[in-house]
């Protein structure tokens, strides 16, 4: 199947888009969104934001909810929604919301039964901006971000391929999934119990790894977290990043917020000031 449009709404004077494509890497059909702001109209490539959604979501999600569209349009930033997962009848599944489809934790699994489809880590460093770059007038320019188990997922992306993106930032990230129920579930299902593999996808863990790797780029990183979040001290633990990012000298902006929680309302709230850090960091073609 080639990629295929199923809908199309204006939006600040851009496109919000979404397709769907067979995908090679999770072999499986995949849905996605983009947003394309106003200044592709014109014929300009833009720089691109992939947002990583968390547990439960969908292409949607953020897309719905966050109130991205009029700011990116602003700026001239294209932003680019995954789905969470492989889906599918043919695709394996948990009855817990914190595993299987919708919980794909942006890691490749090297287990069974979830080895032959779940390897969103692939599927977001290469075949979706392949495919993006190859379809829509965007540029090389990347940057990554992500909320929960989204924000995990871009801070290891990022963190892995630091060459690829010009910056990551965070809402409420799962900061030390080794050391969480949600992390060790889904790295016990997914990595099997070799802890080597589940250090390549804890963002603590890589942190830590880029003191011994004095050239290593370091990559601008933004994370923000609401006080009144109730996955705060059993799930995100960010106080274990800023420990690591101090002990590697790694810069981190930190931002903790009064009263907010876990849910798309935080988002909504300081997504402006994620896009435009995201903004000062993408350079223009
Ligand atoms: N019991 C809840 C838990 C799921 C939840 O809170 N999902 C968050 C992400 S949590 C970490 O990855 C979310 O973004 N939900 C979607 C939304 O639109 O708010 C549940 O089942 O909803």
């Amino acid at each position: 199947m080639s990629l295929e449009n199923i809908s199309c709404n204006k939006s600040f004077g851009g496109w919000h888009k979404q397709y769907r494509h067979l995908s090679t890497v999770l072999n499986c059909e995949m849905r996605f969104a983009i947003y394309l702001p106003p200044q592709v109209n014109n014929g300009e490539k833009v720089p691109v934001l992939y947002w990583l959604s968390g547990l439960t979501c969908t292409d949607e999600n953020f897309m719905q909810k966050a109130g991205a569209q009029r700011v990116a349009a602003e700026l001239g930033i294209a932003i680019v929604a995954p789905d969470t997962s492989p889906r599918g009848e043919a695709v394996a599944d948990d009855s817990s919301y914190s595993l299987g489809q919708g919980a794909g934790f942006y890691l490749n699994a090297t287990e069974q039964p979830w080895q032959a489809h779940y390897q969103m880590y692939d599927y977001i460093v290469q075949e979706l901006p392949s495919l993006i770059e190859a379809t829509f007038p965007v540029t090389q320019q990347r940057s990554i971000a992500g909320h929960s188990m989204g924000g995990h997922g871009a801070l290891v992306i990022a963190l892995r391929n630091p060459d690829q993106y010009c910056a990551v930032s965070a809402f409420s990230p799962i900061s030390n999934p080794m050391n969480c129920p949600w992390g060790q579930t889904a790295f016990s299902a997914y990595l099997g119990n070799n802890l080597e593999h589940w250090r390549a996808y804890d963002s603590c863990e890589l942190i830590k790894q880029t003191a011994a790797q004095p050239k290593l780029i370091k990559l601008p990183i933004r994370i923000d977290q609401g006080e009144d979040d109730s996955f705060l001290h059993t799930e995100l633990k960010p106080e274990a990043l800023q420990a690591a990012a101090q002990q590697a000298d790694y810069p981190v902006q930190f931002y903790r917020h009064q009263g907010y929680d876990h849910s798309y309302y935080f988002i909504a709230s300081f997504i402006d000031l994620h896009l435009s850090f995201h903004a000062s960091h993408l350079k223009k073609a």
